[in-house]
C-alpha cells in the first residue's frame, strides 16, 4: 500500500438486511437510507469515523451480498470493491464483516470468502439480541478461535458494541494464525458446509425445539392469500385516510400563518407591482405549495414505518404472483413501492434486479407509481371533485383510486414493454427473503422526515420561488392600460401563450391558463399549484381569506367565455388523469438514463408518457362528454 495514503479504509460487506447502513449510520452520525428488507443500500456509501486511538479512517458501506460469485448489478458492486477494483475507494486496509447472530449457518458462507481473499477481517456478530431472544447460545469466542479473526458480538441499532468494534479496528491488524481449517475452492463446497454447521453447532447453539416466532404467527394472517389482501387494502387506506383528517391540523395552521403575513403585507405596503408580487407570486404562490408539507411528510413516515417494520417486504411478498403474470417478479415490487416516495430512490432499487430487461422494464413505468410530489395536485383537485369539505374516507377512496390507476397502468405496460424485449430468461420466481419483523428504527426515520422536509422547504424557497416571481412577470407584463384583471391578464405574455396552448388543451377539457399551469408544472410537478393560483385569482382576495379555500374557490366559480363552468367534475377527473401519467421530473429522467445507460431510454420514457398521459385526459374527457357528464 502507498506511502501516501493518508487514512484507512474500511469496508463494510455483508448479506442483505444485516444491518450494515444501521452500523455505519452510528458509526460516521449519517443517516444513509435502512430498512427491513433485502437490497436497500444500493450504491457505495463512503463516511468518516475515528478510532479510539484517535485515528481518522473512512468508512465504506456496501450493497449486500450473498457470496463472492453472484450476478446482480449491485451485488457486483460489492465484489469490485472488495476485489479492490474501484478507483475511488482502491485496496482495502480492513474488512468489517457484519453477519446476522441469529442466522449464522447463512452468513458465515461469505465471511469464509471474505477471509479466503487475504483481506484483513472483523466479524461484526449483529443482532444479538435477536439471536438471544430465539434461544441462540452464542460463543464469540470460540468463533473467532475457529475463524482466525477478530469477532465482535453487538446490536448496531441500539448502539451497543460500538467502542468494541471500533477497538478491534487496528492497523495493521495483528497477525492471526494463517491456517484455514476449512476446505477452500469450488470443490471445497461441501466440506465448507460442513466446516460452518460444525462451527454453528458448538459457538451457536440453538434451542432445541423450533418454536413458532411472533413473525411466524402474524404471517400466517399477513401472507394468506384472502386475508393477506384485506390487510393490505385496509393498510394502504388507512394511510391515506391519515392523510387527509390527521395533516388537516398543521395545514390549518400553515394556512393561517400565510394568510397572517399575505395581509400584514397588504398593509404595510402601498399598492403597487412590488406588493403585487409579494402577495401573489411570493406568498400565495410559494405559500400555496408550502402548505401541503405536512402531507408530504405523513406519506413518508408511512412509507417509512411500513419498510423499516418488514411490511414493504410482506406486500412484496403478496404481489409476486400478480408480478409473475405481467412478466415481472416480485423483486421488482420493491423499487416500485419506494417509487410511491420518490421515483429517484425507487429507479436506483431497480439495481436489485437479476434479470436485465425486467430491470429496464421496471425503471420505465416505476414513474407512474404516484410520487409525493404528485400530492399537491391530487389534494388541490379531489375536494374540487367532491365539493370542498366531503368526508376524509370518500377523499381518501379517490385518492386510492388514482394511485391504483397509476399502478395498474404500469403493470400493464410492463407487461407489453417485457414482452418486446424478447423471451423470459430465467422464470421469474420469488428471490426476495422475508425478514422477520422488527420494530421500527425510530431515529432513522424521523431524521429521514427532517430531512425530506427541509429537501421540500428548500425547492420551495429556489426553484419554486423563481418559477412564481417568473410566472408573475409574464402574467404581469406588458402592461395594458386596462385595469380589469381578465383583460390584463390576456394582453400579458402568459395571456399570449395561454392563446396559443388553449386549443391544444381544450380537447382535454382545460382553458389556456390551466394550459400555462401544466406547462409550468414541467419543471415540478408542485408548481401547477403556485400557478394556479396565481392564474385564477379574481381579484385581491380578503385579507384573512384562506388562500388554499380561496384558490379552490376560484377555480369552482371559473367559467368559459360562454358561461359554462370550467371545472367540472369530468374535467377535473381528466386533470386528475393526466398528473397520474405525465412524466414531469427532469431529475427522474436524469437518474434513468443512467441506470438503464442510454439517453434514449429515458427520452423514450418522456415522450410515451407525456403523450400517454395526453391521449388519457382526452379520451376521459370526450368519452365522458359523449356519455352526458
Ligand atoms: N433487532 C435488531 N435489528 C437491527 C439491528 N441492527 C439493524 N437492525 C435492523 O435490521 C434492518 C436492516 O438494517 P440495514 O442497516 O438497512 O441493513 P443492511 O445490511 O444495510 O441492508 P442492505 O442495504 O439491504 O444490504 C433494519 O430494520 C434495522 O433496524 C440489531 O442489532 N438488532
Ligand atoms: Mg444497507
Amino acid at each position: 500500500m502507498s506511502e501516501a495514503k493518508i487514512q484507512e479504509t474500511v469496508l463494510l460487506v455483508g448479506n442483505p438486511n444485516v444491518g450494515k447502513t444501521t452500523l455505519f449510520n452510528a458509526l460516521t452520525g449519517q443517516n444513509a437510507k435502512v430498512a427491513n428488507f433485502s437490497g436497500v443500500t444500493v450504491d457505495l456509501k463512503t463516511g468518516h469515523t475515528r478510532t479510539p486511538h484517535g485515528r481518522k479512517v473512512r468508512l465504506v458501506d456496501l450493497p449486500g451480498c450473498y457470496d463472492l460469485r453472484g450476478s446482480s448489478p449491485d451485488q457486483e458492486v460489492a465484489r469490485k470493491v472488495l476485489r479492490g477494483e474501484v478507483a475511488e475507494i482502491g485496496v482495502a486496509d480492513l474488512v468489517v464483516c457484519v453477519v446476522d447472530a441469529s442466522a449464522l449457518e447463512r452468513h458465515l458462507v461469505l465471511a469464509l470468502d471474505v477471509i479466503e481473499a487475504g483481506l484483513p477481517v472483523v466479524i461484526a456478530l449483529n443482532m444479538v439480541d435477536v439471536a438471544e431472544s430465539t434461544g441462540v447460545r452464542l460463543d464469540p469466542v470460540k468463533i473467532s478461535e475457529e475463524l482466525g479473526v477478530p469477532v465482535v458480538p453487538m446490536q448496531a441499532r441500539a448502539g451497543k458494541g460500538l467502542i468494541e468494534l471500533k477497538q478491534a479496528l487496528r492497523f495493521p491488524l495483528p497477525a492471526t494464525p494463517p491456517s484455514i481449517g476449512w476446505p477452500t475452492g469450488p470443490e471445497g463446497e461441501s466440506g465448507r458446509r460442513d466446516f460452518i454447521n460444525r462451527l454453528c453447532e458448538t459457538a451457536a447453539r440453538r434451542a432445541d425445539a423450533h418454536s413458532v416466532t411472533v413473525s411466524d404467527r402474524l404471517d400466517t394472517v399477513l401472507l394468506h392469500p384472502v386475508w393477506g389482501w384485506f390487510v393490505f387494502v385496509g393498510v394502504m387506506f388507512a394511510v391515506f385516510w391519515a392523510i387527509f383528517s390527521i395533516a388537516g391540523i398543521p395545514m390549518g395552521w400553515i394556512e393561517s400563518l400565510q394568510a397572517w403575513v399575505e395581509g400584514l403585507v397588504t398593509h404595510a405596503m402601498a399598492e403597487g407591482d412590488l406588493r403585487d408580487l409579494l402577495v401573489s407570486g411570493v406568498i400565495g404562490g410559494v405559500g400555496s405549495v408550502v402548505i401541503f408539507l405536512p402531507q408530504i411528510l405523513m406519506l413518508f413516515f408511512f412509507i417509512g414505518l411500513l419498510e423499516s417494520s418488514g411490511y414493504m417486504a410482506r406486500a412484496a411478498y403478496l404481489m409476486d404472483g400478480f408480478m409473475s403474470r405481467v412478466g415481472l417478479s416480485g423483486k421488482a415490487f420493491l423499487p416500485l413501492l419506494s417509487s410511491y416516495a420518490c421515483a429517484i430512490p425507487g429507479v436506483m432499487a431497480t439495481r436489485t434486479i437479476d434479470s436485465a430487461k425486467e430491470r429496464l422494464t421496471t425503471l420505465f413505468v416505476a414513474p407512474w407509481m404516484s410520487c409525493t410530489a404528485r400530492l399537491p395536485v391530487y389534494l388541490l383537485l379531489i375536494p374540487l371533485l367532491l365539493g370542498s369539505r366531503e368526508g376524509g374516507w370518500k377523499q381518501a377512496l379517490v385518492l386510492v383510486g388514482l394511485y391504483a390507476i397509476g399502478t395498474l397502468t404500469a403493470f400493464l405496460v410492463a407487461k407489453l414493454l417485457r414482452k418486446r424485449l424478447g423471451p423470459e430468461e430465467t422464470p421469474s420466481h420469488f428471490i426476495l427473503e422475508l425478514p422477520p419483523y422488527r420494530a421500527p428504527q425510530w431515529s432513522y426515520i424521523f431524521r429521514h422526515l427532517a430531512e425530506r422536509g427541509w429537501a421540500f422547504v428548500r425547492k420551495a424557497g429556489t426553484v419554486i420561488l423563481a418559477l412564481m416571481i417568473l410566472l408573475w412577470a409574464a402574467e404581469t407584463y406588458p402592461k395594458s392600460d386596462s385595469d380589469d384583471r381578465a383583460e390584463q391578464l390576456s394582453h400579458s405574455l402568459v395571456g399570449r401563450l395561454s392563446h396559443v396552448l388553449e386549443p391544444v388543451v381544450k380537447p382535454m377539457g382545460f382553458d389556456g391558463r390551466t394550459g400555462t399551469a401544466i406547462l409550468t408544472s414541467f419543471a415540478a410537478r408542485e408548481v401547477f399549484v403556485g400557478s394556479m393560483a396565481q392564474l385564477f385569482q379574481v381579484e385581491e382576495g380578503d385579507d384573512d381569506a384562506e388562500n388554499q379555500i380561496r384558490l379552490r374557490e376560484q377555480m369552482a366559480e371559473a367559467h368559459w367565455p360562454d358561461g359554462r363552468p370550467m371545472f367540472t367534475p369530468l374535467s377535473v377527473v381528466s386533470l386528475l388523469v393526466f398528473y397520474v401519467y405525465a412524466l414531469q421530473c427532469l431529475p427522474t429522467s436524469a437518474v434513468v438514463a443512467r441506470e438503464a445507460g442510454s439517453w434514449k431510454w429515458a427520452a423514450g420514457q418522456f415522450v410515451f408518457m407525456s403523450a400517454f398521459a395526453f391521449v388519457a385526459s382526452v379520451v376521459v374527457y370526450q368519452v365522458g362528454l359523449l356519455l352526458g357528464f
